[in-house]
């Protein structure tokens, strides 16, 4: 399975009395998937998921697999213990996991095998490997990434490395065949499908959906001078966007926009500063 092009990890609106907005967020999923998106994630970092308690992740799953079930698209849920994982079983819209590295922890990588290896084994749908360095504090090499894509029931990973380095080179090089890699730094998206990505998993696509829908039709269409200038518009927009800590600014806009009913996010999140929002308005024009 190769899991190709733009999908959004949905934020979790909230409602002025702090609620879920659950019908907020099926608007905002069927319009992302108008705008051009792929597919959905729930429950992604965006979603605010150690913020919700267990029946609201779960209701978040169910409008999602509504959702994804209706338009027909592919739907990736954050899960990260066999608990979570088993109960994707429930959902057939669910492609994929989204499953972090285990985090403060630093097992080393061969730790992060060992993990990944006992989860696929008991998980009924593949995982996407979610390697986000800079907050989990596991750095994976190339070759740690190879060892898990050789991995059954592994089926990609979402690279969030903090930009591009050698071995973000070398993997791309030579990719595993099958592996999906799906860009997860919004910043260094245009340049990772310039290398090979076959996607991203963007959070600054809740905003410009089918611009960055566009980005990547362009790199993988070979439409270079097409590409290179939608990314380079699109790098400052989300810049913009994570000025702050994800997904505050995000919420702002989409409530500046009237598409969430506020901008809230739930501590240990503050909401964004009026600045940070005038300058990702602005970004948008
Ligand atoms: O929720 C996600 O998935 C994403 N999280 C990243 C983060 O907050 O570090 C950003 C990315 O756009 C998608």
């Amino acid at each position: 399975m190769t899991l190709n092009g733009l999908y959004i990890p949905l934020i979790t609106p909230f409602a002025e009395d702090g609620t879920v907005a659950l019908a907020a967020l099926e608007r905002l999923a069927n319009d992302v998937l108008d705008d051009g998106a792929t597919g959905l994630v729930a429950l992604g970092t965006t979603g605010e998921p150690g913020s919700l308690t267990e029946d609201e992740r779960r209701a978040v799953i169910e409008v999602a697999a509504r959702v994804s079930r209706e338009r027909s698209a592919p739907l990736v849920v954050g899960a990260a213990t066999p608990e979570a994982l088993a109960a994707l079983g429930e959902h057939p819209e669910v492609v994929a996991s989204l499953t972090v590295v285990p985090p403060f922890v630093r097992p080393g990588e061969a730790g992060v095998v060992a993990h990944f290896e006992r989860l696929a084994a008991g998980s009924p749908v593949p995982l996407i490997v979610y390697d986000v360095p800079y907050r989990t504090g596991q750095y994976l090499s190339a070759d740690a990434l190879r060892r898990l894509a050789a991995l059954p029931n592994v089926t990609g990973v979402k690279y969030a490395g903090g930009g591009l380095n050698p071995d973000t080179i070398a993997l791309m090089a030579d990719l595993p065949p099958g592996f999906t890699v799906l860009g997860g730094d919004d910043i260094y998206i245009s340049p990772l499908l310039a290398i090979g990505a076959h996607g991203g998993i963007l959070a600054s696509a809740h905003v410009a959906t089918a611009d960055f829908a566009a980005l990547i039709t362009a790199w993988h269409a070979g439409d270079v001078a097409n590409a290179r200038a939608i990314g380079h518009r699109l790098a400052p927009l989300s810049a913009s966007l994570f000025a702050e800590p994800n997904p505050t600014v995000t919420k702002a806009v989409l409530h500046a926009k009237g598409r969430i009913p506020t901008p809230d996010v739930r501590l240990p999140l503050l909401p964004a500063g009026p600045e940070s929002l005038t300058a990702a308005l602005k970004e948008l024009g």
